[in-house]
């Protein structure tokens, strides 16, 4: 008698599974049968060279965008056919960090932050003022930050106050376009660190796009190689620094690549602490 299929693993159960998926714009094919999926409470990376569809992915799974072709199934909906309550009710369940991180100039940080939850949860005044400093403090700005203008923070700031905001619905999948771009080292140090205490304190799957090899190796659990319009590899970047792929190697050959696996293999940690581990 056959046996009845095993339940799904809850802990590496996808919360994204795109299959098939087929993108062009006028003749340029972006992705062709590209097939991905992301697992629930992982740290995912999408990479690639420049135009290879990192950010035309990511757009396609937060429903800014549609493939051609193929499935796109994100936390349980297929957005093929989902409705518009439903793809809005979706919407709420995750947070974005855009590049630029889109905050409102005419408004505070506190109030860049309360805006979503002014928009979609009804919660006296003073509550969502509470929430919004609640989400600032967990993105690690001082609480001063809050009566700050967007116009008036350094770029290490910025991010935070924009993660602030794409955490205001307390969101179970997070999107980061470029987290670290423009950031000076200890700045972007100091977001790798929140991005992983962020998925190890609050179970967020996080999404993110980015060309920070120190991030990479430092933050990210899987990792996606675009190229030519499909994942050319997938793994760990200790996984992947062994495959032979010329798309992959490009992320361990040179000076740069070399330094960032380097450091991640020889972390500033005391000799002897036999309590530190490698993610
Ligand atoms: N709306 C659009 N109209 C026409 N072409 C587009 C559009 N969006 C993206 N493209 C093209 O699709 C390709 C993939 O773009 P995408 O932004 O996804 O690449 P990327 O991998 O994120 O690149 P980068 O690392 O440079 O940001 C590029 O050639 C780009 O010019």
């Amino acid at each position: 008698m056959a046996l009845p299929p095993s339940p799904p693993d809850a802990a590496t159960a996808p919360v994204i599974r795109m299959q098939g998926i087929c993108t062009r714009f006028g003749d340029k094919v972006v992705h062709d049968q590209l097939d991905l999926e992301v697992r629930k409470g992982e740290i995912f990376a999408l990479v690639g060279g420049s135009g290879s569809g990192k950010s035309t992915l990511l757009r396609e799974m937060i429903l800014l965008q549609r493939p051609d072709a193929g499935t796109v199934n994100v936390l349980g909906l297929d957005l093929h056919t989902a409705n518009a309550a439903q793809a809005l009710a979706l919407r709420l369940r995750f947070g974005v960090l855009f590049q630029q991180g889109g905050l409102f100039g005419s408004l505070t940080v506190l109030e860049n932050v309360g805006l979503p939850l002014r928009e979609h949860r009804k919660l006296p005044s003073e509550e969502i003022d509470a929430i919004a400093a609640r989400k600032i403090a967990l993105s690690g700005l001082p609480p001063e930050a809050g009566a700050q203008y967007p116009a008036s923070l350094s770029g290490g700031m910025l991010k935070r106050a924009a993660l602030a905001r794409a955490l205001a619905l307390d969101p179970e999948l997070l999107f980061l376009d470029e987290p670290t771009a423009g950031l000076d080292p200890a700045s972007a140090d100091g977001l790798d660190l929140l991005i992983q205490q962020l998925q190890g304190e609050q179970g967020l799957t996080v999404v993110m796009v980015t060309h920070d090899l120190d991030l990479l190796w430092h933050a990210a659990d899987r990792v996606a190689v675009l190229a030519d319009g499909r994942v050319q590899g997938l793994g760990s970047m200790q996984e992947l620094s062994t495959l032979l792929q010329p798309a992959v190697q490009t992320f361990f050959t040179g000076p740069r690549a070399q330094a960032a696996q380097q450091q991640y293999q020889q972390p500033p940690y005391p000799t002897g602490d036999s309590t530190w581990k490698p993610r």
